[in-house]
């Protein structure tokens, strides 16, 4: 589906409801299946959570989680650890080319059957289920987060609980961090500091239900919105202060583009304020390598230089994303260099209009460049990639007034 996007009014206000984050809800799920009945309130509504509930339910040999990262590295550590299971874990095209051998690695030296049915460190997995019993292990933590996070949920089922040494500099941390904390609101102890994680063996949880926070990485859209607007109001909801997620670094990073952002009871309010933009701005991401893509698209619509680094994890996503945003800002005008780990944007303002934006099967290349339609009418191929993580998207555009038609 090709879709075309057009906002000609600069004022924006409106009331978004967001479902929770998808980050927390994969973990929710997980964590249920391994120690207890509670109920989750407020769940990601993404695919990337329905497959992962599908797959926790099936009875069936082979699971295929498409295109969710956080599902093939987290099920990979919880079919390892399924005593008696088999299953041949797959995924999508793109999923089949995002390493999982540092994780296959680590579990492999804590006793794992794992074999790679295909290309040696890619999906698909054949995975013999056994009881880990070793509790000590080491990897790269460079790479992904995901598999430490596998490692983490998973180590807590098993008998000894797992003590993880993280190698060299470690990426992504609040995710990790997240981990724990929801590992700690169940009751499950555990530390993390300098290079090693712990975490001890979990009992049966008695906690009856836990709340997942909405998505602040589906937020990012708004406050780019929000940047490239001459006036904003928006509500979002459901939010708070002291969030799990790294990304609500937003509130933050996006004063600096001349966004306010005010805590609610249970929500955000988003306001342009009124002050000179920067000629220049420089965020490392490393700790919230999602957001990278939305903030060099606000950047670019406002005429704003840019260096951001910390992208060293961007290429193995749903897409090489450093490669993918400096294809398709170069199409609107940039003038934009990127390295494996860095992007760099000049600020200029003479925009292309009625560009066809091609999405790379990666929800957040349409998402980020949705914004952009505030300078000029913008075309998304494939449009509904959004469904990966935020299926209300253009929805949720459409009643801010944004025009939405299929061409
Ligand atoms: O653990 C998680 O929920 C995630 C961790 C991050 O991945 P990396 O740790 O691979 O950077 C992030 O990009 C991804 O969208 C979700
Ligand atoms: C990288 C992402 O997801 P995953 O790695 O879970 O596929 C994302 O949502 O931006």
């Amino acid at each position: 589906m090709i879709l075309l996007l057009e906002q000609k009014e600069p004022k924006l206000s409106g009331d978004i409801k967001i479902t929770g984050s998808k980050s927390e809800s994969n973990r929710l799920l997980l964590l249920q299946a391994l120690f207890g009945n509670f109920k989750i309130k407020n769940l990601s509504n993404s695919n990337d959570s329905e497959v992962m509930q599908k797959a926790l339910a099936s009875k069936e040999k082979t699971v295929d989680i498409h295109h969710a990262g956080t599902a093939m590295r987290f099920l990979t550590a919880y079919f390892a650890a399924f005593e008696g299971r088999e299953t041949i874990l797959t995924g999508s095209s793109r999923m089949q080319e995002r390493p999982i051998k540092l994780l296959v690695d680590a579990l492999r030296d804590l006793g794992a059957d794992i074999t790679y049915l295909k290309n040696e460190g890619y999906a698909p997995l054949y995975i013999k289920g056994k009881k880990l019993e070793k509790n000590k292990v080491s990897l790269a933590a460079n790479v992904s987060s995901q598999y430490i996070s596998a490692l983490m949920m998973v180590g807590a089922s098993m008998p000894n609980g797992l003590e993880i040494e993280l190698l060299g500099q470690i990426t992504s941390v609040p995710y990790i961090e997240m981990t724990r904390s929801l590992l700690t609101q169940l009751g499950i102890e555990s530390s993390f500091k300098g290079q090693l994680i712990k975490i001890a063996p979990a009992g049966k949880s008695t906690i009856p239900e836990m709340t997942v926070e909405s998505d602040w990485s589906s937020a990012s859209y708004f406050y780019s919105l929000a940047a490239l607007c001459d006036s904003a109001k928006l509500k979002i909801s459901s939010y708070k202060e002291n969030s799990l997620q790294g990304d609500s670094v937003l509130a933050e990073l996006y004063t600096k583009l001349g966004v306010k952002t005010t805590f609610l009871e249970n929500a955000v309010l988003l306001e342009k304020e009124n002050k000179p933009k920067p000629q220049r701005v420089a965020f490392d991401l490393a700790n919230s390598p999602d957001i990278a893509q939305t903030i060099a698209v606000t950047c670019y619509g406002m005429g704003v230089a840019c260096d951001l680094t910390g992208l060293h994890t961007l290429k193995i996503k749903e897409t090489d994303r450093l490669e993918a945003l400096k294809a398709e800002l170069s199409k609107l005008g940039a003038n934009i260099s990127v390295t494996d780990k860095s992007l760099h944007l000049e600020g200029v303002t003479n925009f292309q209009s009625e560009v066809t934006i091609k999405t790379y099967q990666d929800h957040r290349m349409a998402m980020a460049f949705a914004p952009f339609a505030l300078r000029a009418p913008i075309l998304f191929e494939d449009a509904e990639v959004v469904n990966k993580s935020y299926p209300d998207f253009w929805n949720d555009f459409k009643t801010l007034g944004f025009k939405i038609k299929e061409v």
